[in-house]
């Protein structure tokens, strides 16, 4: 006989069988082993008894009859049902077992689950397979499904499911042979038992589960945070628990206690400010950041993950608000844009029109009427747009007629008008600036009302106007269209009532609202530096309420409105929806269709402000190589040059968007041009900087550079022209494109006297008493020109130059002199007088190159 073949009798495995016959003096290697007679009959004597004999140590009192019939019920059952000798084994296992080791297998079973690397105890592993299959039995018969950690928790109903599967059809309690009462009140305290401990089990089972899982979650979140915070090494390796038993031996020493339970965080708070949250000293958060490996200072933003862990620590609980940072919460106020309270506003409305049709004397006019009527005494300012009464209602109009400004805010994203007014001349009929307008109306989708305008003019043919309006969809309402036509005379004010009249019924058909109640958002309409009043945006309101003390976000720029001024020139503390108004407290110029927008503090308000300044400095950073409009052509033939960006500053935000969209507008050749940036006042050592940055031009429209920025523009081989016409600044960078820069004429300022004190001296009338700061002032220059705030207001000739009496020819730095600029009585303390000369530059050599080419390509 071999060893399995006895271990098959003796209702035994292999491996516990070999030891025991080891132990009996059995020499045996394997379960192939082959065993003679005499020790198969000593083994079964032996291990058979042995077998009775854990019986009846399993403590429960028997009779000796009853454990015979149950043993030989047993060998029945191994001989007759061979397939299930391991649930018989765990009957008598089971028996053998006491109540501890019975606690200890579903524990054992659980760990085998949990962590099935782990080294299983003896006992447990031959345990471990039935505990699946018995429920699995029953399963069968309850035909119910399962989950397979539950079936995993339940392990020492096991005895009693092995009884009731090998007597399936009835519970074990129930299924006591009757004939042998002893041996039922024996299964039946089997059976009691084996619920018991089935409960008492599974409290531990829980418990034993939940453990396991505890510590993996914690692990997980702490592997998780040190992912987040980039440092797994920084990871305090203490347990939370751990950890809040250190912070209960810590907390009696700390001097502060939080102030709050629970504090909420949000994006961009700040390591000092999140310190007074929790009431603790800033340096401590910042040591607790470091052992993080997190290194901050006070006024950084502190990781809300962090903070979390760290307010934890000090017994606080953290709420991390769900509040958006910057843009996103711009963003998100644009999208949740809800006009619970929405009002009907006021239109706004743009003029555009044919030159000379009369938009600027239909806008006087307006003005003028209705400004002045409704505001008795009032100072119209211009501000870039004004509104008029009519009736109880009100009217916005922007002030800047013609339709590249209106595109040109178009271009920008911005929207700002909501009616058009094409202003047709009845004596000159239709012409391309009006259907040009018409298309940009069209494009914008914004609804039209013609205004046929002098027709008080002889040769007004109103009709012929009409007929050519139908030509570009445009039919009057008259002639079974729906174009509003009204027919107004600029100069004589009539008609303008029923133009008015007209633009409220055509809002109302639009039905214009806006929530007066929200934080306001408004559109640039103008920009510009008042030397007394610091920088200044008129702005227009779009939707809610502009107040005096509002944290506002605009362009690059952030700040609290300072004062609010209307298009009458009154002080006012709040502006409503369509309302204009000039908003003073930037810090710096904004341009023409940035948007103004409320923030609901100063933080958000600089915060989205430098993020939007990081971002542009970033993209203006990318910029190619660094050129002038001299070498240009020679760059471009080169192949190194590629786009020529160009930074715009003008006198006025309408010339400095003009020059950019006619920059925008010239056929790209072989060099594209990108008007990177466009401004208001001088050119300042910003803007050279910034183009030294992006190898960019600068161009200066009725401006002159700041004295340092003209130093740092020569530094760093930066190509600033300065132009009065921007016909004469196109047709260069034209030319330079080409080639064809013709090595003009060079201006050479000889120096600047700054204007110190107006006086009246007899005869010779007004005169600055000046003081020349650098170079020169003298006669024989060839101009001078008067700058104030950067901006050239005068460009003419010297009148006189003095010194104390007598007239002299030239007055060094370092003196005093008394100038009069000729035809120019409006000097101020404060203006700088420049005197230039004008030098001819030698011409380039690049045309001969130019010329070469068509021949070749005739050839
Ligand atoms: N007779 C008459 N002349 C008008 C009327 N409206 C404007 N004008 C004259 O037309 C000329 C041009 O008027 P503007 O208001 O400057 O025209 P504009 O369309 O603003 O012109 P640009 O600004 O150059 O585009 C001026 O000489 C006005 O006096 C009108 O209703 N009747």
């Amino acid at each position: 006989m071999r060893v399995y073949e006895l271990a098959k009798q003796l209702g035994m495995e292999n491996r516990e069988l070999i030891p025991e016959l080891k132990r009996l003096g059995i020499p045996v290697a394997s379960h192939s082993s082959a065993l003679d007679d005499d020790s198969v009959r000593v083994a079964i004597e032996k291990l058979s008894s042995k077998a009775r004999a854990g019986e009846t140590s399993a403590g429960h009192e028997g009779k000796k009859a009853g454990r015979a019939k149950e043993h030989g019920a047993v060998h029945a059952l191994v001989h007759e049902e061979p397939p299930k000798p391991d649930k018989k084994r765990i009957l008598i296992k089971k028996k053998k077992e006491e109540g501890a080791e019975e606690a200890a297998a579903p524990l054992a079973a659980a760990e085998a689950v949990f962590a099935p690397a782990a080294s299983q105890g003896a006992e447990a592993a031959p345990v471990a397979p039935p505990v699946v299959t018995a429920p699995e039995v029953a399963e069968a018969v309850s035909s119910e499904a399962a989950p397979v950690d539950e079936a995993v928790s339940q392990p020492p109903v096991a005895a009693a499911v092995v009884e009731a599967a090998t007597k399936p059809t009835q519970p074990p309690v129930v299924t006591a042979t009757p004939a042998d009462a002893a041996a039922a009140a024996k299964k039946k305290a089997l059976a009691t038992e084996a619920l018991e401990s089935e409960a008492a089990a599974r409290e531990k089972l829980k418990k034993a589960k939940k453990a396991p899982r505890t510590r993996e979650e914690d692990e997980a979140k702490f592997k998780n945070d040190a992912t987040r915070w980039g440092d797994l090494r920084a990871i305090p390796v203490q347990r939370r628990e751990d950890r809040s038993k250190h912070i209960h031996h810590a907390s009696p020493t700390e001097i502060t206690k939080p102030r709050k339970k629970s504090v909420k965080l949000s994006a961009g708070v700040s390591v000092k400010e999140f310190a007074e949250l929790i009431g603790q000293r800033p340096a401590d958060v910042v040591r607790k950041l470091m052992e993080m490996g997190q290194m901050v200072t006070f006024n950084q933003s502190i990781n809300l993950e962090a903070a979390s862990l760290i307010a934890e620590e000090y017994g606080a609980k953290v709420e991390v608000s769900t509040e958006k940072a910057g843009e996103a919460l711009l963003e998100e106020a644009a999208q949740s844009s809800g006009e619970e309270h929405a009002v009907p506003r006021p239109p706004v409305v743009t003029i555009m029109g044919h030159v000379d049709h009369g938009k600027t004397s239909l806008l006087d006019a307006i003005r003028q009427t209705k400004v002045a009527e409704g505001e008795a005494g009032g100072i119209t300012q211009h501000i870039g747009a004004y509104m008029v009464g009519v009736r109880d209602k009100q009217v916005t109009f922007l002030d800047t007629p013609g339709h590249e400004a209106f595109t040109a805010m178009r271009a920008r994203g911005a929207k700002a008008t909501d009616i058009v007014i094409l202003v047709v001349a009845a004596d000159d009929g239709v012409m391309p600036q009006t259907v040009e307008a018409i298309h940009h109306a069209k494009a914008a989708g914004v609804p039209l009302i013609v205004a046929i305008n002098k027709v008080d003019k002889p040769g007004a043919n109103v009709d012929r106007v009409k007929n050519a309006l139908t030509e570009h969809g445009l039919v009057a309402e008259s002639w079974g269209g729906d174009t509003i036509m009204v027919e107004v005379s600029a100069k004589q004010r009539t008609g303008l009532d029923n133009l008015l009249e007209m633009i409220l019924l055509q809002a109302e058909v639009l039905e214009l609202k806006a929530d007066p109640e929200r934080m306001a958002k408004g559109l640039v309409i103008e920009a510009k530096l008042d030397r007394g009043r610091g920088p200044i945006a008129t702005v227009l309101v779009q939707s809610g309420t502009l107040h005096v003390g509002d944290a506002f976000v605009v362009g690059n720029f952030s700040g609290r409105v300072r004062a609010l001024v209307t298009d009458t020139g009154k002080k006012t503390v709040e502006a409503g929806p369509s309302v204009p108004v000039e908003v003073i407290g930037l810090p710096g110029v904004p341009s023409a269709g940035d948007v103004f927008t409320i923030v609901k503090d100063e933080r958000v308000a600089r915060e989205i402000a430098q993020e939007r300044a990081m971002k542009q400095r970033a993209a203006d950073l990318a910029g190619p190589a660094k050129v002038s409009l001299d070498d240009l052509f020679a760059k471009i033939q080169e192949g190194n040059v590629k786009e020529l960006p160009i930074v715009i500053k003008a006198d006025v935000q309408g010339s400095a968007e003009a020059l950019a969209a006619a920059v925008e507008k010239m056929p790209a050749g072989a060099v594209k041009l990108r008007v990177m940036h466009t401004g208001v006042g001088g050119i300042t050592e910003t803007d050279i900087l910034l183009a030294a940055a992006s190898k960019a031009i600068v161009i200066g429209f009725n401006i002159r550079p700041e004295p340092k920025a003209a130093a740092l523009a020569e530094r760093e081989g930066v190509d600033v022209r300065l132009y009065s016409i921007i016909y004469d600044a196109l047709n260069d960078i034209r030319a330079a494109m080409e080639g064809l820069l013709e090595p003009t004429l060079k201006e050479r300022v000889l120096g600047r006297a700054e204007v110190r004190q107006m006086f009246t001296i007899p005869k010779a009338g007004l005169v600055a008493g000046c003081y020349v700061v650098d170079g020169a002032i003298s006669r024989a220059s060839a101009g001078v020109r008067v700058i104030r705030d950067s901006v050239v207001v005068y460009e003419g000739k010297l009148g006189s130059l003095r010194r104390f009496k007598d007239d002299v020819r030239e007055v060094q730095q370092g003196y005093e002199c008394g100038i009069t600029v000729e035809n120019f009585n409006d000097l101020k303390a404060g203006d700088i007088i420049e005197a230039f000369a004008i030098d001819k530059v030698a011409a380039k050599l690049e045309t001969t190159n130019r010329g070469a080419a068509p021949q070749s390509h005739r050839a």
